[in-house]
Formats: C-alpha cells, sequence, structure tokens
C-alpha cells in the first residue's frame, strides 16, 4: 500500500492530499498544468519537505509529522527517473548502472541489460546515446538499487515518436515482470490509458474525486473515491 497525506504550502499554492493506493502496478498521477503533480514527487522523494502528514510504502513510514521521521532521499528506498534520463556524463552506460546499486549485483545486473536491452551500449557514454537509450539508462539505473517504489516524471515527454512509443513497450514489459510499483505523472491520456492501472487526478493542490470508486484498498479509509481503477 501506498499511504499520502500531506500538506506543503508554496507561496500562494497550498498541496493538500490525502489518498492512498495498492503497492503493484502503475498508479497515474495525472492533473492540468500548476496542480501540483511536481511538489508531491518531490516531497514523496524527499526532497521537499511537507509541512505536515505522513508517507508510508508497504508499511514503513517514510515521513511522519507526528513522529518526527523524515528519511532523507538516499534512505527512502524510492528511484525517481525525470523526462531527460540524467546520467552522469563522464560515466560508461555500464558504470552509470553500477552507481545506482548500493552493492554489486550482477544478476540483477545481467537481467537488467537483457530486458533494457543495454547489451551494445554498455562500453559507450551518455553522449553517445539517443534520448531513448538514455531513458531506458535511467531506468536500469533505478532498478538496481532495488527500489520499493519508481516514481516516473513525464519520461517520454522529451522523446520523439519512434523513442517514446519504444520505451513506452518497455515500460509496459517492467510492469508485467518486476513487482516494483510505479507513480508515473504524466499529461498524455493515452499513456495514462496504457499504462496506469489506477488513477490519481489533482487540481488546484487537491485529489479531484471526479471518478467512481472501486473497493478501497485501504478499507474505505481514505478518499478512495479519488482513485479510480482502469
Ligand atoms: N518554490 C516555489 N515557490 C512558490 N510557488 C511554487 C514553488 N514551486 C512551485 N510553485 C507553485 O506550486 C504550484 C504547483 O507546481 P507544480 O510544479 O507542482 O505543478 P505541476 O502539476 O507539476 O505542473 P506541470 O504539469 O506544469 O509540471 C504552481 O502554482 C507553482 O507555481
Amino acid at each position: 500500500m501506498i499511504e499520502v497525506a500531506l500538506v506543503k504550502r508554496q507561496g500562494d499554492f497550498l498541496l493538500e492530499v490525502d489518498f492512498c493506493a495498492p503497492a503493484d502496478g502503475v498508479l497515474g498521477l495525472v492533473g492540468p498544468s500548476g496542480a501540483g503533480k511536481s511538489t508531491l514527487f518531490s516531497c514523496l522523494a524527499g526532497h521537499t519537505r511537507p509541512d505536515a502528514g505522513r508517507i508510508a510504502v508497504q508499511g514503513r513510514v517514510l515521513y511522519d509529522s507526528a513522529a518526527g521521521i523524515n528519511l532523507p532521499p538516499a534512505r527512502r528506498g524510492i528511484g525517481v527517473i525525470f523526462q531527460d534520463g540524467l546520467l552522469f556524463p563522464h560515466l560508461s552506460v555500464r558504470r552509470n548502472l553500477r552507481y545506482g546499486a548500493p552493492r554489486p549485483d550482477p544478476a540483477l545486473e545481467a537481467q537488467l541489460v537483457e530486458v533494457l536491452a543495454l547489451g551494445p551500449l554498455l562500453s559507450r557514454r551518455p553522449g553517445a546515446l539517443s534520448g531513448g537509450e538514455r531513458q531506458r539508462v535511467a531506468i536500469g539505473r533505478a532498478l538496481m538499487a532495488r527500489p520499493d517504489l519508481l516514481l516516473l516524471d513525464e519520461p517520454l515527454s522529451a522523446l520523439d515518436g519512434g523513442r517514446r512509443d519504444e520505451v513506452m513497450r518497455l515500460l509496459e514489459e517492467l510492469r508485467a515482470t518486476t513487482s516494483t510499483p510505479m507513480i508515473y505523472i504524466s499529461h498524455a491520456a493515452e499513456e495514462i490509458r496504457r499504462l496506469a492501472d489506477s488513477v490519481v487526478t489533482l487540481r488546484g493542490g487537491r485529489v479531484v474525486a471526479d471518478c467512481a470508486a472501486g473497493p478501497s484498498p485501504c478499507g474505505g479509509r481514505r478518499v478512495a473515491g479519488a482513485v479510480r481503477w482502469v
């Protein structure tokens, strides 16, 4: 279960959300520009400290203002992937991948190289990769840490049509083959339709309960009405 209840003020903007979602599959996070998606992501990843609230993933508390808990990003077990697949430019693909792992993990590395088709790229540096290839490496590096949760912030938006489709197919394959839950921000309805198992819609810093609810994964304790099971 992914449990999120938090308040964060930024200037005139107030993010105030309270929802839960199953910790498997893909949760789509959608909403118009300025709705607070990136702010919520940043709070989940630990880059922004909420004013109050609680965040837990699989029962593990990452942030709890009442209990004085605020784990730093590196201890949250969360992998983050941004639009432009930030990689270390001076390291080879192989070393970028290994950088993600807290300790050597040859079995996982081999699996990811296979699934992400990185074999021919391993000795290249990021400057010699296409956008889609860079994004595949970024996904691999995040997964090398065996995260409890993967956050993807518009991972396809910097890619052209062909590359976008290539990485989308890969994400579909990952959803089917790994047990790592993902939260996926996108403006593209098509991406959400293909990838997301459930959806949270943000508007003006709040979760909008605009869809019929299925059974609540947390016993109706939270605003299950805000989560649409697609
Ligand atoms: N440091 C800041 N200080 C004041 N306001 C901020 C700050 N950072 C973001 N905001 C405001 O918070 C609101 C939410 O921004 P956020 O980036 O989370 O939205 P978003 O849904 O991710 O938008 P987009 O889809 O355009 O990326 C916006 O109104 C933004 O102007």
